[in-house]
């Protein structure tokens, strides 16, 4: 099932394009990733699908067709800071975010527990660390028990511990069958959490992928051995070397994805190199955006 589908949807602010033309399909139990810099449309985009602002052309649906508020009920977002009462606990915030959304408050406990809040629910909301407001925005969220849950730079002002633990939430909200919308400027955000992926520049879209696809295949071995000079030697007379490329202290090599890092090793050998560095790298995505931004330009 397709969840989001946009067509042409644009927003122009007098000169300013803030989203231009952009064709999103968005599929179920995915997180999506909506990549782009600051100021790149991801926000107005976010704001045009949740009906807060108003496109100036093209349209969306969401859920194959559904429109309107039924559609709007089964989406939970996080465009800003949620306001909470700073005195009241988090379990008491959430109880108030239960009652507007006209939700039981059945399930309050067991998202406190899932975000990870389980132990210091009755604590008052002010003694919440920023990663803690964090999560308990999401519980918020996840009161109402939405099959899409929308984020918006979602780990923003938090350090690395509590980044880890809201991508660790991202990943388990997926797991529990959820779709996420996930805008962010951050490359390895998106790599790690996300499965399909756009990228926004200036308003418009100049890639869809999936993220497993675009990180496939070989971004080369980094090679180094006490004597560079013999090992660049020794590379370029073997067979199986497709192209060699000088780093610090070490070569970027190609090599035929068929020959693995032991035959590498042992091809060295034989020429009477020892190697002191063997390593397979991983492409990144931030490799794929600044071969992208290159084409564009
Ligand atoms: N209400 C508005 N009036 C005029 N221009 C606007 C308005 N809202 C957004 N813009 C402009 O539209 C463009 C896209 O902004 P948007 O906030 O959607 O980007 P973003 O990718 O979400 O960036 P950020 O991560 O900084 O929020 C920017 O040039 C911004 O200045």
């Amino acid at each position: 099932m397709t969840v989001l589908e946009t067509a042409s949807l644009t927003k122009r602010y007098g000169r300013i394009t803030a989203v231009n033309e952009l064709n999103l399909s968005i599929p179920s139990g995915e997180v999506f990733g909506l990549l782009g810099p600051n100021g790149s449309g991801k926000t107005t985009t976010l704001g045009m699908v949740l009906g807060v602002i108003r496109p100036t052309l093209g349209n969306f649906t969401w859920f194959d067709g559904i429109s309107g508020s039924s559609a709007r009920k089964k989406v939970g977002a996080i465009l800003e800071q949620p306001i909470f009462y700073p005195h009241l606990s988090g379990a008491q915030n959430l109880k108030i975010a239960a009652k507007i959304k006209e939700k039981g408050l059945d399930r309050i406990d067991e998202v406190l527990q899932f975000v990870g809040l389980g132990e210091r629910g009755r604590d008052p909301f002010k003694n919440y660390s920023l990663g803690m407001k964090q999560r308990l925005a999401i519980a918020s969220a996840l009161v109402a028990d939405p099959d899409v849950l929308i984020l918006d730079e979602p780990t923003n002002g938090l350090d690395p511990e509590g980044i880890h633990d809201i991508r660790r939430l991202i990943t388990e909200i997926a797991a529990s069958g959820k779709t996420i919308i996930l805008a962010s400027h951050l490359l390895d955000e998106v790599q790690k959490v996300c499965s399909e992926y756009a990228v926004l520049q200036s308003g418009k879209c100049i890639h869809k992928g999936n993220v497993a696809a675009d990180l496939a295949g070989n971004g080369g071995w980094e090679l180094a051995s006490e004597d560079l000079d013999a090992l660049q030697a020794a590379l370029s007379e073997t067979s199986f070397v497709k192209g060699i490329k000088p780093t610090d202290n070490a070569f970027l090599v190609q090599i035929d994805p068929s020959i693995s890092g032991s035959e590498i090793n042992k091809s060295m050998m034989d020429k009477g190199l020892i190697l002191s560095q063997l390593a397979e790298r991983r492409n990144t995505l931030e490799e794929k955006f600044l071969e992208l931004l290159k084409s564009q330009s």
